[in-house]
């Protein structure tokens, strides 16, 4: 295998794009491949399908929809502002269109659009049936009290529902920063009691829900157990370990997290129940660090206990909606009590695997080159820029992108969707049908052995291994999500690495799985055509 990945996509260009230009980047660079690939065959075609192909993929590169949207807040305070946000649909090549809402004060059109076009490529590459779309709302949500929140969510909701921005068949919304399943609940409670009111399938206007809305078991954790699923396919895999030099399997690997929210919490117990070990965490408010490890039960413990006892949260208090708040951006690790503060860059700390699970471009040109990391895993959206990508092709570090890696969330929001379609829960049906079937498969090899062997001996026993007991008896509808999450991840590392050696990538596979997603972009396009 070829270890080092191609250079020259970020040439000369100065390291502070915006995320939409890193992601067209990014996508620039796979569409030059397709673009040549297609070119090469045109050769004795009888049309020229150069055009074609150069309009399929200007079409897909652009955003196809954006809702902006400004409306007036009454504070509780009594003092009135005004909230803006913006709903984007990058691609109905599929429809519904599916991604996440965020709430942030840093976020505008720009980043919506290239969320939205990352959503699109990610669904794709993990074979879902959804265009991509992103919902970001310009507010620092711990500036404002539960009550707040909740009118500001309904009231966006309200607006995308007008507009044709959501609904069960058009566009399905769910968590992203600081968002959770308390907006998730309310985003369903308000498009049902409104435009959907007639629509039998209504909750399925937005997934990550809690359970009593139609929510589904194994979403709370999916993105991080996907995270771990991406790293297992690749640390597995002895051709990438040794290209990087590391030996395959989790056992006594050290990780780095950065960000302690929904992924990165449910990232840091998957990896350390599969044996690996974080040395160092770090949030907004301070970093730790531990080389012996850090527990992640207790330091989430740690981080609830000094949260409720310190009581200030307004927003994460169970309120009014009887909903417990699924983020705690308003907790801390810092001071916890079994490891030291860190006053560094945590992304520079020399580790095996370093997990990006805050926000957008934190790995830049400045820092690459400082990272000792063999395995980058980017469990947070977009966040290495096209210069250090490059930077970490050179130094030979891996890079587990984010369309691939951390689309365990959207995998499980579809089996959510499904869930909502089917208006039955997974496994309902067939459960006790399964479990009656394997007992009497075992008492029909018992008798059939006692029919050839004879009972001289008494009777032949037959005993379920604990595994097999387990499965037959204790299943459940989150075990037939992790097992549809692990086979998706599963899937799709292998499209990426027949892709990468087809295009003889080495360890480029960002560009393997844009690569990916456009061959199947393309595929519907050029089945369904795309133009009047
Ligand atoms: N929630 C989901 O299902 C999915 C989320 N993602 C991506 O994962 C990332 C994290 O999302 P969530 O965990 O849902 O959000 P979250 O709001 O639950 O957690 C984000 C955490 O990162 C921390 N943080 C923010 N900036 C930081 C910085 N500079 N350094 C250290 N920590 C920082 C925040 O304090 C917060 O604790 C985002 O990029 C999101 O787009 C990707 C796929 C699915
Ligand atoms: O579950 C979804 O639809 C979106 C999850 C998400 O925010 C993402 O994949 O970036």
């Amino acid at each position: 295998m070829w270890c080092r990945g191609t250079a020259g996509l970020a040439r000369g260009s100065p390291d502070a794009p915006g995320l939409l230009a890193m992601v067209e980047a990014f996508y620039g660079r796979a569409a030059a491949m397709v673009e040549a690939e297609a070119a090469a065959g045109v050769a004795g075609a009888q049309w020229d399908r150069l055009p074609w192909v150069r309009g399929l993929l200007e079409t897909i590169r652009r955003c196809s929809y954006v809702l902006e949207v400004a409306f007036p807040l009454r504070r509780d305070s009594g003092t009135w502002e005004v909230v803006r946000g913006w709903r984007a649909q990058h691609s109905q090549h599929c429809l519904p269109c599916k991604g996440g809402v965020r709430f942030s004060s840093s976020i505008g059109v720009d980043e919506v659009k290239a969320l939205a076009a990352l959503m699109t490529y990610k669904c794709a590459v993990v074979d879902l049936p959804f265009g991509g779309a992103m919902t970001g709302v310009r507010i620092d949500p711990k500036k404002y009290s539960e009550h707040e929140l909740e009118k500001i969510t309904r009231h966006f909701t309200v607006e995308m529902s007008k507009k044709g921005f959501i609904g069960p068949g058009i566009d399905v919304l769910a968590p992203d920063v600081s968002t959770g399943e308390r907006e998730m609940s309310w985003i369903a409670d308000t498009y049902t009691h409104t435009l959907g009111y007639r629509d039998i399938n209504a909750q399925a206007c937005v997934t990550g829900k809690p359970i009593s809305q139609g929510g589904i078991h194994g979403r709370h954790s999916a993105t991080g157990r996907g995270v771990l699923h991406g790293i297992e396919n690749y640390i597995t895999n002895t051709d990438y370990m040794d290209c990087i030099g590391l030996s395959p399997g989790f056992p006594g690997k050290t990780f780095v997290l950065q960000g302690f929210g929904k992924v990165g919490r449910h990232t840091m117990k998957y990896l350390h129940q599969y044996g690996a070990r974080c040395i160092c965490v770090g949030e907004t408010d301070g970093a730790i660090y531990n080389p012996r490890g850090i527990d992640p039960k207790e330091l989430q413990d740690y981080e609830q206990v000094k949260f409720s006892s310190e009581g200030s949260a307004p927003c994460c208090q169970a309120g009014s909606s009887g909903v417990s708040c699924s983020f705690q951006s308003h907790g801390t690790i810092v001071g916890f009590p079994k490891a030291e503060p860190y006053d560094g860059s945590i992304l520079e700390v020399p580790c095996d695997i370093l997990i990006p699970a805050a926000i957008e471009k934190q790995l830049t040109r400045e820092n690459a080159p400082r990272v000792q990391a063999k395995i980058i895993a980017e469990a947070a959206n977009g966040p290495t820029t096209p210069a250090a990508h490059e930077i970490f092709l050179q130094r030979n570090i891996l890079v587990i992108p984010d369309v691939y890696v951390n689309a365990g969330g959207v995998t499980v929001s579809f089996f959510e969707w499904l869930k909502n379609l089917n208006h039955v829960s997974y496994g309902r049906l067939s459960f006790k049908y399964e479990w009656e079937s394997s007992y009497y498969l075992l008492q029909s090899v018992q008798h059939s052995l006692e029919q050839w062997f004879g009972k001289s001996r008494g009777e032949i026993p037959i005993i379920p291994s604990p595994e097999f007991q387990a499965r037959v008896t204790g299943a459940s509808e989150k075990d037939i999500v992790y097992s549809g999450l692990a086979y998706t991840m599963e899937q799709s590392a292998k499209q990426i690495m027949a892709m990468a050696a087809r295009y003889n990538l080495g360890l480029d596979q960002r560009t393997a799985a844009y690569l990916c997603a456009l061959e199947k972009v393309l595929t519907v396009y050029n089945e369904a055509g795309f133009t009047y």
